[in-house]
C-alpha cells in the first residue's frame, strides 16, 4: 500500500504528466561536475571518449570541463586538451565552467561558445569554493560577463546551496531569489538552481522555486539536484510542476563538489530519463546508450554505478544474454 508520502509524489507525477505534452531539456554535467571530485586523475582520452559517446545519445547540452584553477581542482587540469579534442557535433552545446577572467581567456582561446558562471547563495560555501565573498564573486562574474558578451558567448549561471549549505545551514529562499535576479540582470540566460548537498525536500524546493519565480520566469530556471538523501527525482518533479523545463544530471550519478564534503553525486541521467519517459516526456535521449555509457565511465573510475535504473536495466540485459 502506498504511503502518504508516496501518494503525494505520485499525484505530483500525475499532475505533471497530465499538464502538457512535455518537452524537457537535460543538461548533462557528468564530464565536469561528475568527474571534478574524482581523486585519481581520469586520463584525458577517457574523458574525450566519454564526451564523444554522450554526444551521440541525443543529449543537447553537455558541460565538458571547467577552466578553474588546477591548483584547486587538478582533475580539470586537462581542460584545454579535452575541449580541443572532443567531437563537436552540430546542434549540441558544449558549455564550460568559468570562475574568473583568467578562466574565460582560456575558454575563449579554445573556442567555447557557452560558459557557465557560478555563485553561491551562502557566504560559507562561496568562501570555500571560490575563496571570496558572495559580493566579490558577483563582481568577478560581472567582469567575466562583460568580456564574454562582446565575444557573443552564451552565459549560464549556477547558484549553489539553494536550500542548504554545509557551512551555514538553512538558506532563505529570498536570498536565492535576490541572487537569481542579479545574475539574470548581469546577462545570464538561465539560472541553474543547485541543491549542492542534496538536502532539499519537496517542500523546501517548492518554497525556493516559488520565491525565484517572483523575479524570473520559469523558462529562465533550471534545476540541479544532488541525490545525497534520495530526494532528487521528487525535487526535480516539484520544479517541473512549477513550470521549470530544464534539469541537470550526470550519467551514472557521478559527482560531488570538492568543497561540499559528504555531498553525493548528481541525480543520475539514466534515472531522470527513465522517469521522464514514464511521464510521456520527450527527451530525445536514447536510454540504452546511456546505460552503456554509465557502465563505461563507472568501469573507468572503478566505482559501481550510482544509477538505480542502470543497475536494473544492465542486470536485465546480462540475464537475457545468459538465457539466450
Ligand atoms: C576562483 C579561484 C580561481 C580563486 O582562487 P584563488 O587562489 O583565490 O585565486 P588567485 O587569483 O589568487 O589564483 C591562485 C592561483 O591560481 C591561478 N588561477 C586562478 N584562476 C585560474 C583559472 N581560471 N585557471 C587557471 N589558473 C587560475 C592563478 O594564476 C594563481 O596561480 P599562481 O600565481 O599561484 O601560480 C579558485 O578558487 C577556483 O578555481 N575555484 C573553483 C573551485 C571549483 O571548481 N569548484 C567546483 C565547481 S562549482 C560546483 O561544483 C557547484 C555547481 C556549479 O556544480 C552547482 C552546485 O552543485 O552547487
Amino acid at each position: 500500500m502506498a504511503t502518504r508520502c508516496n501518494r503525494t509524489i505520485l499525484s505530483s507525477f500525475r499532475k505533471f504528466s497530465q499538464k502538457t505534452a512535455i518537452e524537457v531539456k537535460i543538461v548533462e554535467v557528468g564530464p565536469r561536475d561528475g568527474l571534478q571530485n574524482e581523486k585519481k586523475i581520469v586520463p584525458t582520452h577517457v574523458k574525450v571518449d566519454f564526451i564523444n559517446k554522450l554526444s551521440r545519445t541525443g543529449l543537447k547540452s553537455i558541460e565538458v570541463t571547467s577552466f578553474v584553477s588546477p591548483k584547486w581542482v587538478p582533475q580539470m587540469g586537462d581542460n584545454t586538451e579535452v575541449f580541443k579534442t572532443i567531437d563537436k557535433l552540430p546542434g549540441i552545446c558544449y558549455p564550460v565552467l568559468v570562475p574568473n577572467t583568467l578562466g574565460l581567456e582560456s575558454a575563449i582561446a579554445v573556442g567555447a561558445k557557452e560558459i557557465a558562471v557560478f555563485a553561491s547563495a551562502s557566504e560559507g560555501f562561496s568562501r570555500k569554493n571560490t575563496n571570496c565573498s558572495i559580493e566579490v564573486g558577483i563582481q568577478r562574474i560581472k567582469q567575466v560577463i562583460n568580456v564574454a558578451e562582446k565575444q557573443n558567448i552564451k552565459i549560464r549561471g549556477y547558484i549553489s546551496c539553494v536550500v542548504g549549505c554545509p557551512y551555514d545551514g538553512f538558506i532563505k529562499p529570498s536570498e536565492v531569489a535576490k541572487l537569481s535576479e542579479i545574475l539574470l540582470s548581469l546577462g545570464c540566460y538561465e539560472i541553474s538552481l543547485g541543491d549542492t548537498i542534496g538536502v532539499g525536500t519537496k517542500t523546501t524546493i517548492d518554497n525556493m522555486i516559488r520565491s525565484v519565480l517572483s523575479v524570473a520566469s520559469a523558462d529562465q530556471i533550471a534545476i540541479h539536484c544532488h541525490d545525497t538523501y534520495g530526494q532528487a527525482l521528487a525535487n526535480i518533479c516539484t520544479a517541473f510542476d512549477a513550470g521549470v523545463k530544464v534539469a541537470d544530471s550526470s550519467v551514472s550519478g557521478l559527482g560531488g563538489c570538492p568543497y561540499a564534503k559528504g555531498a553525493s553525486g548528481n541525480v543520475a541521467t539514466e534515472d531522470l530519463v527513465y522517469m521522464l519517459h514514464g511521464l510521456g516526456a520527450n527527451t530525445g535521449v536514447d536510454l540504452n546508450q546511456l546505460i552503456d555509457i554509465g557502465q563505461f565511465i563507472s568501469k573507468a573510475i572503478d566505482k559501481p554505478t550510482g544509477s538505480k535504473v542502470n543497475k536494473a536495466l544492465y542486470q536485465n540485459l546480462e540475464n537475457n544474454k545468459t538465457v539466450t
